[in-house]
């Protein structure tokens, strides 16, 4: 069965803003919902958004509020792009307002900090009336900076009922914005929060001027650690491949538009975490995922090197330089000894 008639969005930061412009292209009629009223008369009365997309202008067919009642009243479909330290909260003021009938859809990419949760599972247990196996999480290569500009763009949206699924790649399918389905929850979520941490250390990696072999280096081996940790939560090793994992992982460890890449090259050049942080102005997620995944891979096991070194560069102070020495330092390790054990790996004796 198609979504059709109204969507809602919250919240109208970047990338909520270009996945409502995606929507509108689609022909629905928006609900942004922000919390601050200034953005909401922009939006309303000059059609930007000049915080988080400055050069753009908006389809009318995007209202903002700042009413949650009004954004998601006779809503069919409501999707949710909020920083991952906002789900919690924003789930719980969406509560009272929500169809269990609506399909819902969140986009954000990263863990809550303190309980380690995926996105997922804060929605679950915020909205217990809501048919949790209809979820849907929406993820993949996809900077708002381009998909805003129309750039061609592949993105896949997971869900455990592929009704579900199914109706959120029609929502969303343009002749620019090409979405696939997935049932793996997990492997999408895990995916898309463990690349921004890889991303910040591409960034600081560039910016000590580490070269090309170093950032492969990085991505390959980043990748590894991502789908250990990611297989050992309960994900498919399959989806690592794809859009949410290789394809994101690509994206923003290289694209000039990520803002964990250049929170990272920002650190090698000196600033502290803090001063990052405020003159980037934008959520930069790799930051609290450092810290998750890397309780994460203590809680599981798991052995995520990269991370834990960037977890010390990021909140022990540790130089970023003694950090790539003892990465490098380690013990002689084959490359895929934690998928394959010795009676299958190839060896010829
Ligand atoms: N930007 C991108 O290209 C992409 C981002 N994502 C993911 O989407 C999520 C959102 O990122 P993005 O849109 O870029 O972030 P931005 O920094 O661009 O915007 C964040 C928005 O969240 C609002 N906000 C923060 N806290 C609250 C709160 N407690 N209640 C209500 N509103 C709140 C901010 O409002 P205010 O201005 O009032 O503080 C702002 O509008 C992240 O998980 C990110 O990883 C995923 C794919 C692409
Ligand atoms: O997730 C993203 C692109 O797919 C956005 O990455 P940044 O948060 O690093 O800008």
């Amino acid at each position: 069965m198609p979504v059709s008639g109204k969507t809602a969005v919250l919240v109208a930061g970047s990338w909520g803003t270009a996945i409502a412009s995606v929507l509108a292209d689609n022909g629905r009629d928006v609900l942004l919902w922000s919390r601050n009223r200034d953005q909401v008369r922009e939006i309303n009365e000059e059609h930007r958004n000049s915080r988080f997309l400055p050069e753009v202008l908006l389809s009318p067919r995007i209202r903002a509020t700042d009413s949650m009642e009004e954004a998601v009243k006779d809503a069919d479909a409501v999707v949710v792009v909020a920083p991952s330290s906002a789900m919690r909260d924003i789930a719980g003021q969406l509560k009272p307002h929500l169809s269990p009938d609506s399909l819902l859809v969140h986009a954000t990419k990263g863990f809550e900090a303190g309980s380690l949760k995926r996105m997922s599972e804060v929605l679950s247990e915020e909205l217990p009336s809501y048919d949790s196996n209809r979820l849907v999480v929406l993820s993949g290569p996809s900077h708002a900076e381009e998909v805003i500009r129309q750039c061609p763009t592949t993105v896949v949206v997971a869900s455990l009922d592929k009704e579900a699924a199914e109706q959120a790649q029609d929502l969303l399918i343009n002749s620019y914005f090409r979405v696939y389905t997935n049932p793996d929850v997990i492997g999408v979520e895990v995916g898309g929060a463990l690349k921004n941490i890889i991303a910040l250390g591409a960034g600081l990696s560039d910016g000590l001027d580490f070269g090309d072999n170093a950032k492969a280096a990085l991505l390959t081996r980043g990748l590894a650690e991502i789908a250990r940790l990611g297989t050992a939560m309960g994900a498919s090793p399959l989806t690592f491949a794809g859009l949410a994992g290789i394809g994101d992982l690509v994206v923003t460890c290289t694209s000039r538009h990520s803002r964990n890449w250049r929170a990272g090259s920002m650190l090698a050049q000196g600033h502290s975490l803090e001063e990052v942080l405020t003159r980037m102005g934008m959520v930069v997620e790799g930051v609290k995922t450092t810290q998750a995944a890397y309780q994460l891979s203590r809680r599981y096991e798991i052995s995520m090197p990269i991370t834990e070194q960037l977890y010390h560069v990021l909140f022990n102070g540790k130089n970023p330089k003694t950090a790539v020495e003892h990465l490098m330092g380690r013990g002689p390790r084959h490359e895929t000894e934690e998928i394959a054990d010795d009676s299958q790996n190839g060896w010829l004796r």
